[in-house]
C-alpha cells in the first residue's frame, strides 16, 4: 500500500474495530485484544491510552463530565500532544506557552519559535479533533511551568484546523508499512485562546482573576498518563518478544543445515548448540517480560489506589519500576526481534518472514513514551537516593527493600559450590541482589568525590546505567522466582517455566559477566558453573522448545509470517509468497527494453568489433 492507503486502511480497521466494540459488546480486556489483532498503531491507541487517561488523571470533576463523554463515545477524538521539536525527553525544557489573560478569561496558546512546535504526537496530523497540549503556563508575567490544557484543534463540521492553528503529518518513518499507518504530528499555534476552564486543574488552578494556585500534591502527578503508558509497554513487549521467538523456533525446527551422515537428513539447527544459546535466553526473556508484567500492572493498580487516598509515599517506586522496566524490556525485545531475524538465516531477511515488519514498528519503542537511557537514568536517580538514605533509620522498601541487607550483601561471598546450585531460588536471588547493590554502592562512592553531585553525576552517567539495568533485571528474576512459587496449572508445566526461569537468571550472568565479576558477586569458577548449568537446561528445554511457543497460541494470521506457520510447510509457501510478487506478474521485466536490451546489445556490438 502506498502511504495514503495504508493510513486510509488503518481508519477503516479503527472504525470496524470500536463498531464491533459496541456492537457486541466487548468488555475492556476484550478490545484490548482486538487491538493486538488489528495490529497496527492507529490514532485510537493515543486516544484510550493517553488522552483520555489525562483527562481522567488531571481534570477536575466539572472536566472529566464535561470531556469524558464525548471521549468515551467518540464524538471528539483526542491526542497526547507533548513534545515539541526542539523538546521530547526534557519536558520541562518545553516552550508552547500558554499565557492567561483576565481581559477575556481565556488562556492564549502560541508556539513561540520553530522549536516550539509539537512535533510526533500520534493522531495529531490528520485526525484527531482535540489534544491535550503541554504548556508553560504564564500568568501576570510569571512562568509557572508545563501544565496541561484541553485544546479543540479541528472544526467539527469539515474537520478543517481552527483559526490560528497550523497543523500536517511529520512525514514517513523507518520501515516500509510500520507505524506509517500513523499520523504522527505536527502543530503550531499563533495565538490562539482557549476558555479558562480548559485547562486541566485537578493539580493546580488559575483562578478568574488569574491567581495561580499551586497543587498541594506533587506536580509529578501531571506525569501520570506517562506512567500509566509505559506499565502496558512491559507487558507489550513480552508480546512482540514472544511473537518473533516463536517465528525462530518453529523455523529453526524445520531448517536443517549439515551434519549428514551416510546420506540421510542434515540436523535441524534448533539442535546446535549455537542456535539455543542465542535463541532460548529470548524464549526465556518472552516469559519472564510476562510475568514481570503482571505484576508492574499490580503495582500500577495499587499505587493508584493509594494516590486515590492522598496517599503518595509509593509514587517514586512506581516511577522508577515503570520507567526502568519500559526501558529495558524494550531495548531487550528490540534486539531480540532483530536476534531472531537473523537465527532465521536468509529468508529472516524476507518480509514474508514477518520479522522485518515487527522490528520496524516495534523498534520506537525504545524512544516513545521516553528514551530508554533517559528512562534509566531516572531509576539511577531513585537508587541513588535510597542508597544515600541507608543507615538514616528508613528502611528501604518494596523493590529495594534488599538494600536494607547492604552489610550483609556488600560482604557476602557466593556458596555455589556446583552446576546444579545454581537451580537454587536463594543463590541467584542473593547473586543478582550482591550485583545490584554493589554497582549502586559503587555509583554512590564515586558521587561523593565530586563536590558537585550533579557534575558527578553527569560524568558517571554510564555507570549510573548500568547500575540501573542491573537493579532491572534483578526485579525480572526475582519476580519470575516468585511466579514459581505460586500455583501454576498443568501437569509439569512448573518444570518447564523453571528451566526457562534460571536460563533468563543464567544467561544474564554470562552476557553481564564483567559486572558480576568486578563487584565479586561470583567468581570465574563460579561462572563457568553457571554456564555448565545453562548448557544442561537448553538440553532440557529443546525437547519442549516448539510446544513453549505453541503455547502463546498466536494464529498464522496473526504472526503473519511464512517461516513461523504452525504446520511447518515452509518451503513451499515461501514458493507460492515469491510468485505473488508483482515482480513476478511478467517473465520480462518492465524495463528490459529500455535498459538492459540496449545494455546487452551495446556488449555485444562491441565484442563483434
Ligand atoms: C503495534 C504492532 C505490533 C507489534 C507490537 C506488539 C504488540 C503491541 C500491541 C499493542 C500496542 C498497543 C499499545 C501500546 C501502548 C501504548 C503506546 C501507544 C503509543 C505510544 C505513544 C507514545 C507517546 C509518547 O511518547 S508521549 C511523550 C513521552 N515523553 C516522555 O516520556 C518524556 C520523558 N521525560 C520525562 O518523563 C521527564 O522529563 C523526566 C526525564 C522524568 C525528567 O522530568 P523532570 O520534571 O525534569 O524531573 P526531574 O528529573 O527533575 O525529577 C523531578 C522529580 O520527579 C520525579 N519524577 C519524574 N517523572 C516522574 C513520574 N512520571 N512520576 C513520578 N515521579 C516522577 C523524579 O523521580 C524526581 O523525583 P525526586 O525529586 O528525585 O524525588
Ligand atoms: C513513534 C513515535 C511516537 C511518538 N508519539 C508521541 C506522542 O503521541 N506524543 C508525544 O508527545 N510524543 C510522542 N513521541 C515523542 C517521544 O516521546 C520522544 O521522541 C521521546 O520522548 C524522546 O525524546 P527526544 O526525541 O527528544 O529524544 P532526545 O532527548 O533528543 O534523545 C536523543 C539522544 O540524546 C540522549 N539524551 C537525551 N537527554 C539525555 C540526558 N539527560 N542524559 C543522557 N542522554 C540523553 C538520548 O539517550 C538519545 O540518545 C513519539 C515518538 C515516536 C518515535
Amino acid at each position: 500500500m502506498t502511504r495514503k492507503e495504508l493510513f486510509k486502511n488503518t481508519l477503516r480497521k479503527s472504525v470496524h474495530a470500536w463498531k464491533l466494540i459496541n456492537e457486541l459488546p466487548l468488555s475492556d480486556d476484550e478490545s484490548l485484544m482486538l487491538r493486538h489483532f488489528m495490529d497496527q498503531p492507529g490514532f485510537l491507541d493515543l486516544h484510550w491510552r493517553m488522552f483520555v487517561p489525562a483527562i481522567k488523571g488531571q481534570g477536575t470533576e466539572e472536566q472529566k463530565q464535561k470531556w469524558l463523554p464525548l471521549a468515551n463515545k467518540m464524538q471528539i477524538i483526542g491526542c497526547y500532544a507533548q513534545t515539541e521539536l526542539g523538546h521530547g525527553s526534557n519536558v520541562q525544557g518545553l516552550e508552547t506557552t500558554a499565557t492567561f489573560d483576565p481581559q477575556t478569561d481565556q488562556f492564549i496558546l502560541h508556539s513561540p519559535t520553530q522549536t516550539s512546535s509539537k512535533w510526533w504526537p500520534g493522531g495529531l496530523g490528520k485526525v484527531s479533533t482535540h489534544a491535550v497540549i503541554y504548556a508553560r503556563l504564564i500568568t501576570d508575567g510569571k512562568d509557572h511551568g508545563v501544565h496541561g490544557f484541553i485544546v479543540q484543534l479541528r472544526n467539527m463540521d469539515d474537520h478543517s484546523p481552527l483559526p490560528g492553528i497550523t497543523i500536517g503529518d511529520i512525514g514517513v518513518k523507518f520501515g516500509n508499512g510500520a507505524y506509517n499507518s500513523m499520523d504522527n504530528g505536527f502543530l503550531m499555534f499563533d495565538k490562539f485562546c482557549i476558555p479558562r476552564d480548559q485547562m486541566l486543574m485537578r493539580l493546580s488552578k488559575v483562578t478568574r482573576e488569574g491567581k495561580y494556585v499551586p497543587s498541594d500534591v506533587p506536580r509529578q502527578l501531571m506525569y501520570g498518563t506517562m506512567v500509566s503508558v509505559r506499565q502496558t509497554i512491559v507487558s507489550n513487549a513480552s508480546i512482540a518478544m514472544a511473537r518473533a521467538v516463536c517465528i525462530a523456533t518453529r523455523y529453526s525446527a524445520v531448517r536443517r543445515q549439515f551434519g549428514s551422515q551416510n546420506g540421510g537428513i542434515e540436523t535441524q539447527v534448533i539442535d546446535y548448540k549455537t542456535q539455543q544459546n542465542r535463541l532460548f535466553p529470548l524464549l526465556a526473556s518472552a516469559y519472564a517480560f510476562r510475568f514481570v508484567g503482571e505484576w508492574l500492572k499490580w503495582l500500577y493498580t495499587d499505587v493508584t489506589q493509594r494516590l486515590e487516598a492522598s496517599d503518595f509515599a509509593t509514587l517514586p517506586e512506581a516511577h522508577a519500576c515503570t520507567a526502568g522496566l519500559k526501558s529495558m524490556t524494550t531495548s531487550a525485545t528490540s534486539d531480540g526481534i532483530e536476534e531472531c531475524r537473523k537465527l532465521c538465516g536468509g529468508h529472516g531477511y524476507l518480509w514474508c518472514s514477518g520479522l522485518p515488519e515487527l522490528f520496524a514498528v516495534y523498534v520506537p519503542a525504545c524512544t516513545y513514551e521516553g528514551d530508554n537511557v533517559v528512562l534509566q537514568l531516572q531509576v539511577a536517580r531513585f537508587l541513588m537516593k535510597t542508597v544515600s538514605q541507608l543507615g538514616s533509620g528508613k528502611a528501604p522498601a518494596g523493590t529495594t527493600a534488599y538494600m536494607g541487607r547492604a552489610k550483609h550483601l556488600l560482604q557476602c561471598r557466593s556458596s555455589i559450590r556446583k552446576a546444579e546450585d545454581w537451580l537454587n531460588p536463594a543463590m541467584v536471588l542473593e547473586t543478582f541482589e550482591a550485583r545490584a547493590l554493589r554497582m549502586a554502592v559503587s555509583c554512590a562512592n564515586n558521587l561523593s568525590k565530586f563536590e558537585n553531585q550533579e557534575q558527578g553525576f553527569s560524568e558517571l552517567l554510564a555507570d549510573l546505567v548500568e547500575a540501573a539495568i542491573a537493579h532491572c533485571q534483578l526485579i525480572v528474576v526475582s519476580k519470575f522466582i516468585v511466579k514459581l512459587e505460586g500455583e501454576i496449572k498443568g501437569k509439569g508445566v512448573k518444570n518447564q517455566l523453571k528451566n526457562l526461569c534460571y536460563i533468563y537468571a543464567l544467561h544474564l550472568i554470562h552476557k553481564h559477566l564483567g559486572d558480576f565479576l568486578s563487584t565479586n558477586s561470583i567468581t570465574s569458577e563460579q561462572a563457568s558453573l553457571a554456564n555448565h548449568q545453562l548448557r544442561s537446561l537448553y538440553t532440557q528445554v529443546r525437547p519442549n522448545a516448539v510446544a513453549l511457543v505453541d503455547a502463546f497460541d498466536y494464529t498464522d494470521h496473526y504472526l503473519g509470517s511464512v517461516l513461523g506457520r504452525y504446520d511447518g510447510n515452509v518451503y513451499p509457501k515461501l514458493f507460492e509468497e515469491a510468485l505473488k510478487d508483482p515482480l513476478n506478474d511478467t517473465v520480462v521485466p518492465d524495463g528490459y527494453h529500455e535498459y538492459i536490451r540496449p545494455l546487452i546489445k551495446q556488449h555485444l556490438r562491441s565484442a563483434r568489433l
